[in-house]
This record gives structure tokens, sequence and C-alpha cells, in this order.
């Protein structure tokens, strides 16, 4: 890292997730003063209180729903990566206000009090559903990209600076599909294909984690970041699954796609690749801002279009077979599920 937290005070919005976790394994290694752990559930702030036991680490209760709960927190507060987010698809397909409450002002709050404390910089964390979003749970984060846009259009860029990156799905984050077919293995029930053909960009935490370092060293104001990712389909992904746990030939069922899902997910729309600058491992979407006169808007567009086009789980590199088994061994929950197995000779 180029940069350093000495004496720096972080704070992490829903920092008991698996983005939380991971991000904390490489700020408790700098000179970091103080992280902030800000989230709801008690439980899990006990758990990671005696997991890490470690004096910087302070946690705070409380619901970005509710600023107040957001203010005292940041009093002397330099950097916030806010990952604190409704983000199942399914349920916020069922709930979608709930979404609407902590996706998108849930958002609002956290910038409103970072740029009212006075905190230097703010990463948010956006997800790819938010790109042509179909579902609640997509379409809540495209709003949440839209406040981020024009919270950040607002404020002076050396009093706080506000970026966002988009990322698609983590391998093993809780409740997603790797965790569930190991778990079906170990329990001896057919693996529930929705869609052999479905492409989802595959990615593990610590490359999220590296996407969002990149975006605060390098974001400028109103920043969106998205890395490039590989990507499969979800029968390569199946059979990668069954041969890694020594099951090649082991049942699957096809159950057909579940609410809200798209067959492929777009990290990078082709609208936002006019504003697109390629930075070889990222791309970085330049914030539109234009002001609101309405003279531009009617008779002036964007005449600086580049030539990059649209990012997708289906255009990107997809992996076979082999390279995503390599890909799964990057995990350590899947490490960790087939040493339990009894396959150590793999990992
Ligand atoms: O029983 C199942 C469950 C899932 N899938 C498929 O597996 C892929 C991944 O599904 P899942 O792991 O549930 O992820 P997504 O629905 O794509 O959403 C995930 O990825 C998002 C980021 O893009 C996160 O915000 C969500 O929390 C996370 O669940 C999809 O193609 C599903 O159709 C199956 O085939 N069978």
């Amino acid at each position: 890292m180029s940069y350093s937290f000495k004496d720096c005070v972080l704070m992490i919005t829903g920092g008991t997730g698996s983005f939380g976790n991971a991000v904390l394994e490489r700020f408790l290694t700098t000179d970091v003063k103080e992280i902030r752990i800000f989230s709801r559930d008690e439980k899990k702030q006990d758990d990671m209180r005696h997991l890490y036991n470690n004096p910087k680490l302070k946690f705070y209760i409380g619901d970005v729903r509710d600023i107040s709960t957001l203010r005292p927190v940041m009093q002397g507060v330099d950097y916030i990566f806010h990952a604190a987010a409704l983000k199942q698809v399914p349920s916020c397909e069922f709930f979608p206000l709930e979404a609407v409450k902590t996706n998108v002002i849930g958002t609002d709050n956290v910038l409103t009090a970072a740029i009212d404390a006075g905190v230097k910089r703010v990463v948010c964390l956006s997800t790819d559903k938010a790109a042509y979003p179909i579902n609640a749970m997509g379409t809540s984060k495209a709003m949440m990209e839209k406040i981020i846009i024009a919270k950040a259009r607002n404020v002076d860029p050396e009093k706080t600076r506000i970026c966002c990156t988009r990322y698609g799905n983590v391998m093993c984050s809780r409740g997603s599909v790797i965790p569930l077919f190991i778990d079906k293995i170990k329990h001896g029930l057919p693996l529930t294909v929705t869609d052999g053909a479905m492409t989802r960009f595959i990615m593990n935490l610590n490359e999220a984690v590296d996407l969002v370092l990149y975006a605060f060293e390098n974001g400028s104001q109103g920043d969106l970041f998205v890395q490039k990712a590989d990507a499969c389909t979800i029968e390569v992904l199946t059979q990668a699954i069954k041969e890694l746990f020594g099951v090649p030939d082991y049942p699957t069922q096809t159950i057909g796609i579940r609410h809200g899902e798209k067959m492929y997910e777009t990290l990078l729309t082709n609208e936002e690749c006019a504003r697109a600058v390629d930075c070889g491992m990222f791309y970085r979407v330049i914030a539109d801002n234009r002001d609101l006169n309405y003279e531009k808007y009617l008779s002036l567009g964007n005449k600086d279009r580049n030539t990059l086009t649209e990012f997708n789980s289906n255009n990107t590199r997809l992996l076979d077979v082999e390279q995503t088994k390599k890909k799964l061994l990057t995990s350590k929950l899947v490490t960790d599920e087939l040493e339990a197995w009894g396959m150590h000779e793999v990992s």
C-alpha cells in the first residue's frame, strides 16, 4: 500500500460482514490508530471482538437508516468504507422498501453525516446488479450510486472526497451459491442449478478489497471504479465444485431462474463507457460534472465518447472448469471445507 494510515481513524459501516472482515485483516497490519465497526447486530460484533481481541477496534451499534446513530461515531473519523447494505436479491424482491431504506436513504445519511463531520474520504460499495438493474436490490443500489454522484457534485473534494466501487459476485459470501452447493454435497442432496448457461463474475474477497483500496487511493470526486473480473457459467461452476469434492458425477437438478435474476451481469454499461478510462486492472468512470443547466442538457450532448464497449459476464474472460477450480481454491471457505471433507491433496 503506498498510502499511510498512520494516526488515522477509519470507520467501516456494515463492518461485521465478509467485506468488513477481509478489509480489517489488511488494515490491522498498518499503523492505523483506530477502526470503528458500525453495524446493527450485537452478536456479530461480540464474535468479532473476541476473534480479533485488538484494542484498535471499537464497536458501535447503529443503523444507517437513522442518521442520529451515525453522527456521534463519525466525530474524528478520517476515512469511511461504506459497506452496510441489504444485498440478497430474493429478500429485496419481497421487501423493496426495506432496500430503499437501507441502500438509498441509508447511504444518503452516511454521506450527509460524513460531510458534516468533515470526514476526508468515503468509499461506497455497490454491485454489478446496479448496472441495467432489473431487481429491487439492483435498483436500490443504482439509486444509491446516483445519490453518491449527486452528493459528490456539491462538496469540495479538499474537504470530503466521495467515490464508489462496483463489483460482482464475491465467492462464498453469506447465502451465495458456492457454500450452498458445498452444503448440499455434504448432506447428499442434489445440486439445484437454476440455468447452467447463466454467467456470473467470480471474484475472491481479496480482489474486492483491492478494488476498494484502489478507489480509496486513486478516486477523484464522484468516480466509480470497476474491476475487470473473470466470469464463468453456472454449469462450469457446478462441475468445478463437484470435481473439487471428488464427486464429478454428483446429481444436479435444474430448478429454473429465480425471482429478479438476469442471465448475465453487467459491470460497466455501454453508456458509462463513454466516460470510462481503462486503468489496466480497473475501469474508472469519471463523474458527469455538468451542472443542472437545462440549455446544455437539451442542446449539448457529450461528444467525447471513447471506444470502450459494455463489460459484462458474457464478454469478459470465461473460465473453464480447471480455471474455475483454481479460482475456487483461492477461497478459504472452499479450502477449509475440502480439508474437512478429506480432500487434502487438491488444496
Ligand atoms: O440454488 C442455486 C442458487 C444460485 N444459483 C445460481 O448461481 C448464481 C449465483 O447465485 P448467488 O450466489 O445466489 O448470487 P446472486 O443472486 O448473483 O447474488 C450475489 O451476488 C450479488 C453481487 O452481484 C450480491 O449482492 C448478493 O448478495 C449475492 O447473493 C446465479 O446464476 C444463480 O442463478 C443456482 O444455480 N442454484
